[in-house]
């Protein structure tokens, strides 16, 4: 390389060099499997750069951790003293006495020509022990423009860089991580003193079902539910209040040159269950669905940014878009379309079952799955409706209804300021008593016609409330209420005809023992729901006396559905033993659906996620490739062995995930006594033809990429690479791997792989997951369980 390059024991071009112009650059590195003890290489010699043959000046020149067992030292030496005499030492690492020098002559370096041959230098310790260590010399002669550039990059990347070839430069320090490693005093075992709090917006704390739910419109606009609903505040949009805008709409429509494609307008429903696209209305002529992702696959010019403005359209003005998914999904999507009939292009999954069967605990599980896989779905939850004094109030006095309704709906104030609303109409005591009435158990009764035509009648809002929203473009709609009749559910058939395809979910459990732990965890939860807020059961001995009451009542009247399409999921709490029962399924999106209820259950157990350890692009900046982990990461490697083997002592049965890339097996590599897969799935986000660069390199070089990436993030797909909604696709056997294991799962995976996995967990929407922090050395336990996912994080360095 360089001008003229010399080699170990090269004499032949000895002479030639002093005249070759540039520097003299020397590598020295040294190498030992078996470490001893804290003694850190040095080197030490003639030359002042290389203290003078004073070993206390020697600590200048202490060797950096390149690896594990290999030491590295590079230096430039000055054009004057290219003669150079020098020897390898040892130093403890605290302190500068004793000394351990190597054994042999000097060594000696003319011209950058290394003279004899002794490649291993051995160390006298005391007691006669001999340390051995394999020796690698390189000198080269380079231009001081190559220095110059491979210092700038050395001082950009805080690591060695090998710049137009040259080896690398150096500083003489070790690094703190390589002291860190050595220490015991640093692998702390107290595994909670490393608990850091989760971002404000995880679920930390346990998650009520029920409460995350959206509130009906019609209930939304009055204002009453004002309270928890996020769904009422920055993420949803007036008009739409209780629909995700979470709608980025992930396919480019490619349509033949005739038919007028046109985007915003003419929307196409899509008969693929859930599934609409922005083609041209005109029959017969049927558009071509490419899934591009943003960006550009093409490497000569790309067209990115105009690939982009369209689907920038897509995503914020069409109300009706294609699902934001890509691969499977959205091939599935586009089979349906062309196939199923008309109604098929909305879903409505109807729970149906008696109270405390985890109806709405499905409910959520399953709707928090279709939009991570990209499906606009909404989850309706008549249950919610009835808890609100306000609107029952509303429904029980059907006299008033309508005109307490149009008020209602022109009203924007709290529970408080409604319910003056209503006295103001109502007589105060009236209004009292039916408060009183709605609060008991009676009012669930078969034998009490009033409550049976307000239950409909809020069933029946829903309905028309989710009708509305699939009109709107909503795509799977998931209707939660006992529906424990076959009248109800005729009437929801009724309701739905011609405008969606209504599949019966229905939960049963015949463990007296699960239906009792329901019933405490149920009522339990709505009592603390009271602290805060109004609601039935403040009391829990109060309430659960009602809920049993009610139950009871139910349990009259109820009718296993046999009708229509369903999925019946029987006694499937534990995963084991428990049954699914399917009549009259097809098509894709339920075909999914049922492939998941088989998979989930209750277990409780955690699911710990974490990146690698630091890695050496990491270290540079660089994204993607396959490099191995930095020093910093090897003790990362350590503190997370002993965490896991602390954490999962008593689970037997816990297994590790890496991806295939070198910087995930490294980690997980200290870890022992459990199995360890390797996922290809599990594999960073492909950054196509920008792997290996540094964003600062992929802006300059490639200015539009970088542009359409930034502007989304989550559906740019880098070329000959992946987008975030590929990854996202490819990480859905990985979930419902997740789902189906009883025993723990540690996955080590990557920044993005991770992103998209937490999402899913969290319960976040689509267009968040590209922003998620992910931090280094971190660990998230997702603990999995009866009540929900929980989140705890442990920063372990
Ligand atoms: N398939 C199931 N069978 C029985 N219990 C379940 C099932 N799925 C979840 N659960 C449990 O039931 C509890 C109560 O569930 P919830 O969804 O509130 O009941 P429901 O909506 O039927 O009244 C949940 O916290 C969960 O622990
Ligand atoms: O989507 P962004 O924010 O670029 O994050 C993904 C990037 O994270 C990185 C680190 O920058 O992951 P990793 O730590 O697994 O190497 C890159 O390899 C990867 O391209």
């Amino acid at each position: 390389m360089g001008t003229a390059a010399s080699t170990n024991a090269d004499t032949s071009s000895h002479g030639s060099e002093d005249h070759a112009g540039g520097q003299l650059y020397v590598s020295l590195k040294m190498e030992n499997y078996r470490l001893k003890g804290e003694l850190v290489p040095h080197v030490y010699g003639s030359a002042p750069l290389v203290g003078s043959w004073d070993s206390s000046k020697a600590v200048r020149l202490s060797m950096e951790r390149e690896s594990t067992f290999m030491w590295e030292l590079s230096f430039v030496v000055p054009p004057n003293h290219e003669t150079l005499d020098f020897k390898f030492l040892l130093k403890p690492k605290h302190g500068n006495v004793p000394c351990v020098v190597e054994e042999g002559p000097n060594r000696q370096l003319i011209g950058g020509t290394l003279q004899g041959d002794q490649d291993s230098a051995m160390f006298k310790l005391s007691g006669d022990e001999i340390l051995e260590y394999k020796v690698f010399i390189k000198a080269d002669r380079v231009s001081p423009f190559d220095l110059a550039a491979s210092w700038r990059a050395y001082q950009e990347n805080f690591q060695r860089s090998t710049v137009r070839g040259i080896p690398d430069v150096s500083i003489a320090s070790a690094t703190e991580a390589a002291n860190e490693i050595g220490s015991q005093a640093s692998l702390e075992l107290d595994i909670e003193h490393y608990v850091v709090p989760a971002p404000s917006s995880a679920n930390s704390g346990p998650v009520y079902a029920a409460n995350m739910t959206e509130t009906p419109r019609s209930l939304a606009r009055t204002g009453v539910f004002s309270r928890n609903d996020s769904s009422l505040g920055s993420s949803h949009s007036q008009k739409d209040l209780g629909a995700s805008v979470d709608r980025p709409g992930g396919m480019e429509v490619i349509a033949p040159e005739t038919a007028k494609l046109s985007l915003g307008s003419g929307l196409v429903e899509s008969k693929s269950v859930g599934t609409f696209s922005n083609m041209q209305k005109q029959e017969g002529h049927r558009g071509l669905f490419v899934d591009r992702g943003v960006g550009s696959p093409r490497l000569m010019k790309s067209s990115s940014s105009s690939a982009f403005a369209v689907d920038v359209k897509l995503g914020s003005e069409a109300k009706n878009s294609m699902p934001a998914a890509a691969g499977a999904v959205a091939a599935g999507a586009v089979a349906d379309q062309m196939l199923g009939p008309k109604e098929d292009r909305h879903l409505a999954i109807v729970l149906v079952g008696l109270p405390a069967r985890g109806k709405t605990f499905t409910a959520a599980k399953l709707t928090r799955y279709l939009r991570w896989l990209g499906h606009d779905t909404k989850h309706f939850n008549v249950g919610k409706v009835i808890d609100s004094l306000f609107f029952i109030s509303l429904l029980l006095f059907s006299c008033y209804y309508s005109r307490v309704r149009d008020i209602a709906v022109n009203s924007v104030c709290s529970i408080e300021g409604s319910s003056m609303e209503l006295t103001r109409i109502l007589n105060y005591d009236t209004y009292l008593t039916l408060i009183d009435m709605m609060q008991t158990a009676d009012f669930f009764s078969g034998d009490n016609p009033e409550g049976i035509e307000a239950r409909n009648e809020v069933a029946a809002l829903a309905m028309e409330d989710m009708i509305s929203w699939m009109q709107e473009g909503g795509q799977v709609g998931i209707f939660d209420a006992t529906n424990s009749t076959r009248k109800r559910r005729n009437m929801l058939m009724k309701m739905a005809e011609g405008e969606c395809k209504i599949i019966f979910l229905e939960t049963l459990c015949n463990d007296r023992n699960i239906i009792e732990r329901n019933i405490r965890l149920k009522v339990q939860q709505s009592a603390d729901y009271a602290e805060e807020y109004d609601a039935r059961w403040p009391d829990f001995e109060a309430g659960y006396h009602d809920f049993k009451v009610r139950l009871e009542n139910y349990e009259k009247v109820y009718e296993p559905v046999e009708e229509g399409s369903y999925i019946k999921m029987i006694d499937m709490v534990s995963g084991n033993g428990g049954q699914i029962q399917v009549n009259n399924i097809s098509g894709y999106l339920p075909g999914r659906i049922v492939f998941f209820l088989v998979n989930t259950h209750l277990t409780p157990r955690p699911i710990l996620l974490t990146r690698h350890g630091e890695s050496r692009y990491n270290v540079r900046g660089r994204i993607g490739g396959d490099s191995a982990i930095s020093d910093s990461g090897e003790l990362y490697a350590k503190k997370l062995a002993n965490f896991v083997e602390r954490r999962l002592k008593n689970e037997k049965a816990a297994s590790i995930w890496t991806s295939t890339l070198q910087r995930t097996i490294l980690t997980a590599g200290p870890i022992g006594g459990f199995p360890k897969i390797q996922w290809r799935a599990l594999d960073e986000i492909n950054s196509g033809v920008c792997d290996g660069m540094t964003y600062e390199e992929i802006k300059k070089n490639m200015p539009e990429e970088y542009e359409s990436r930034k502007k989304d993030k989550l559906r740019y797909r880098y070329p000959r690479g992946e987008s975030y909604l590929d990854v996202i696709q490819r990480l859905e056997p990985v979930i419902i791997e997740l789902e189906r294991q009883r025993a723990p799962v540690v996955v080590i995976s990557h920044q993005a792989v991770l992103r998209a996995l937490y999402a899913y967990f969290a319960d976040r929407p689509l267009k968040e997951i590209p922003h998620i922090e992910m931090p280094l050395h971190t660990i998230i336990e997702i603990q999995m369980g009866v009540t929900g996912v929980q989140e705890k994080r442990y920063k372990l360095m």
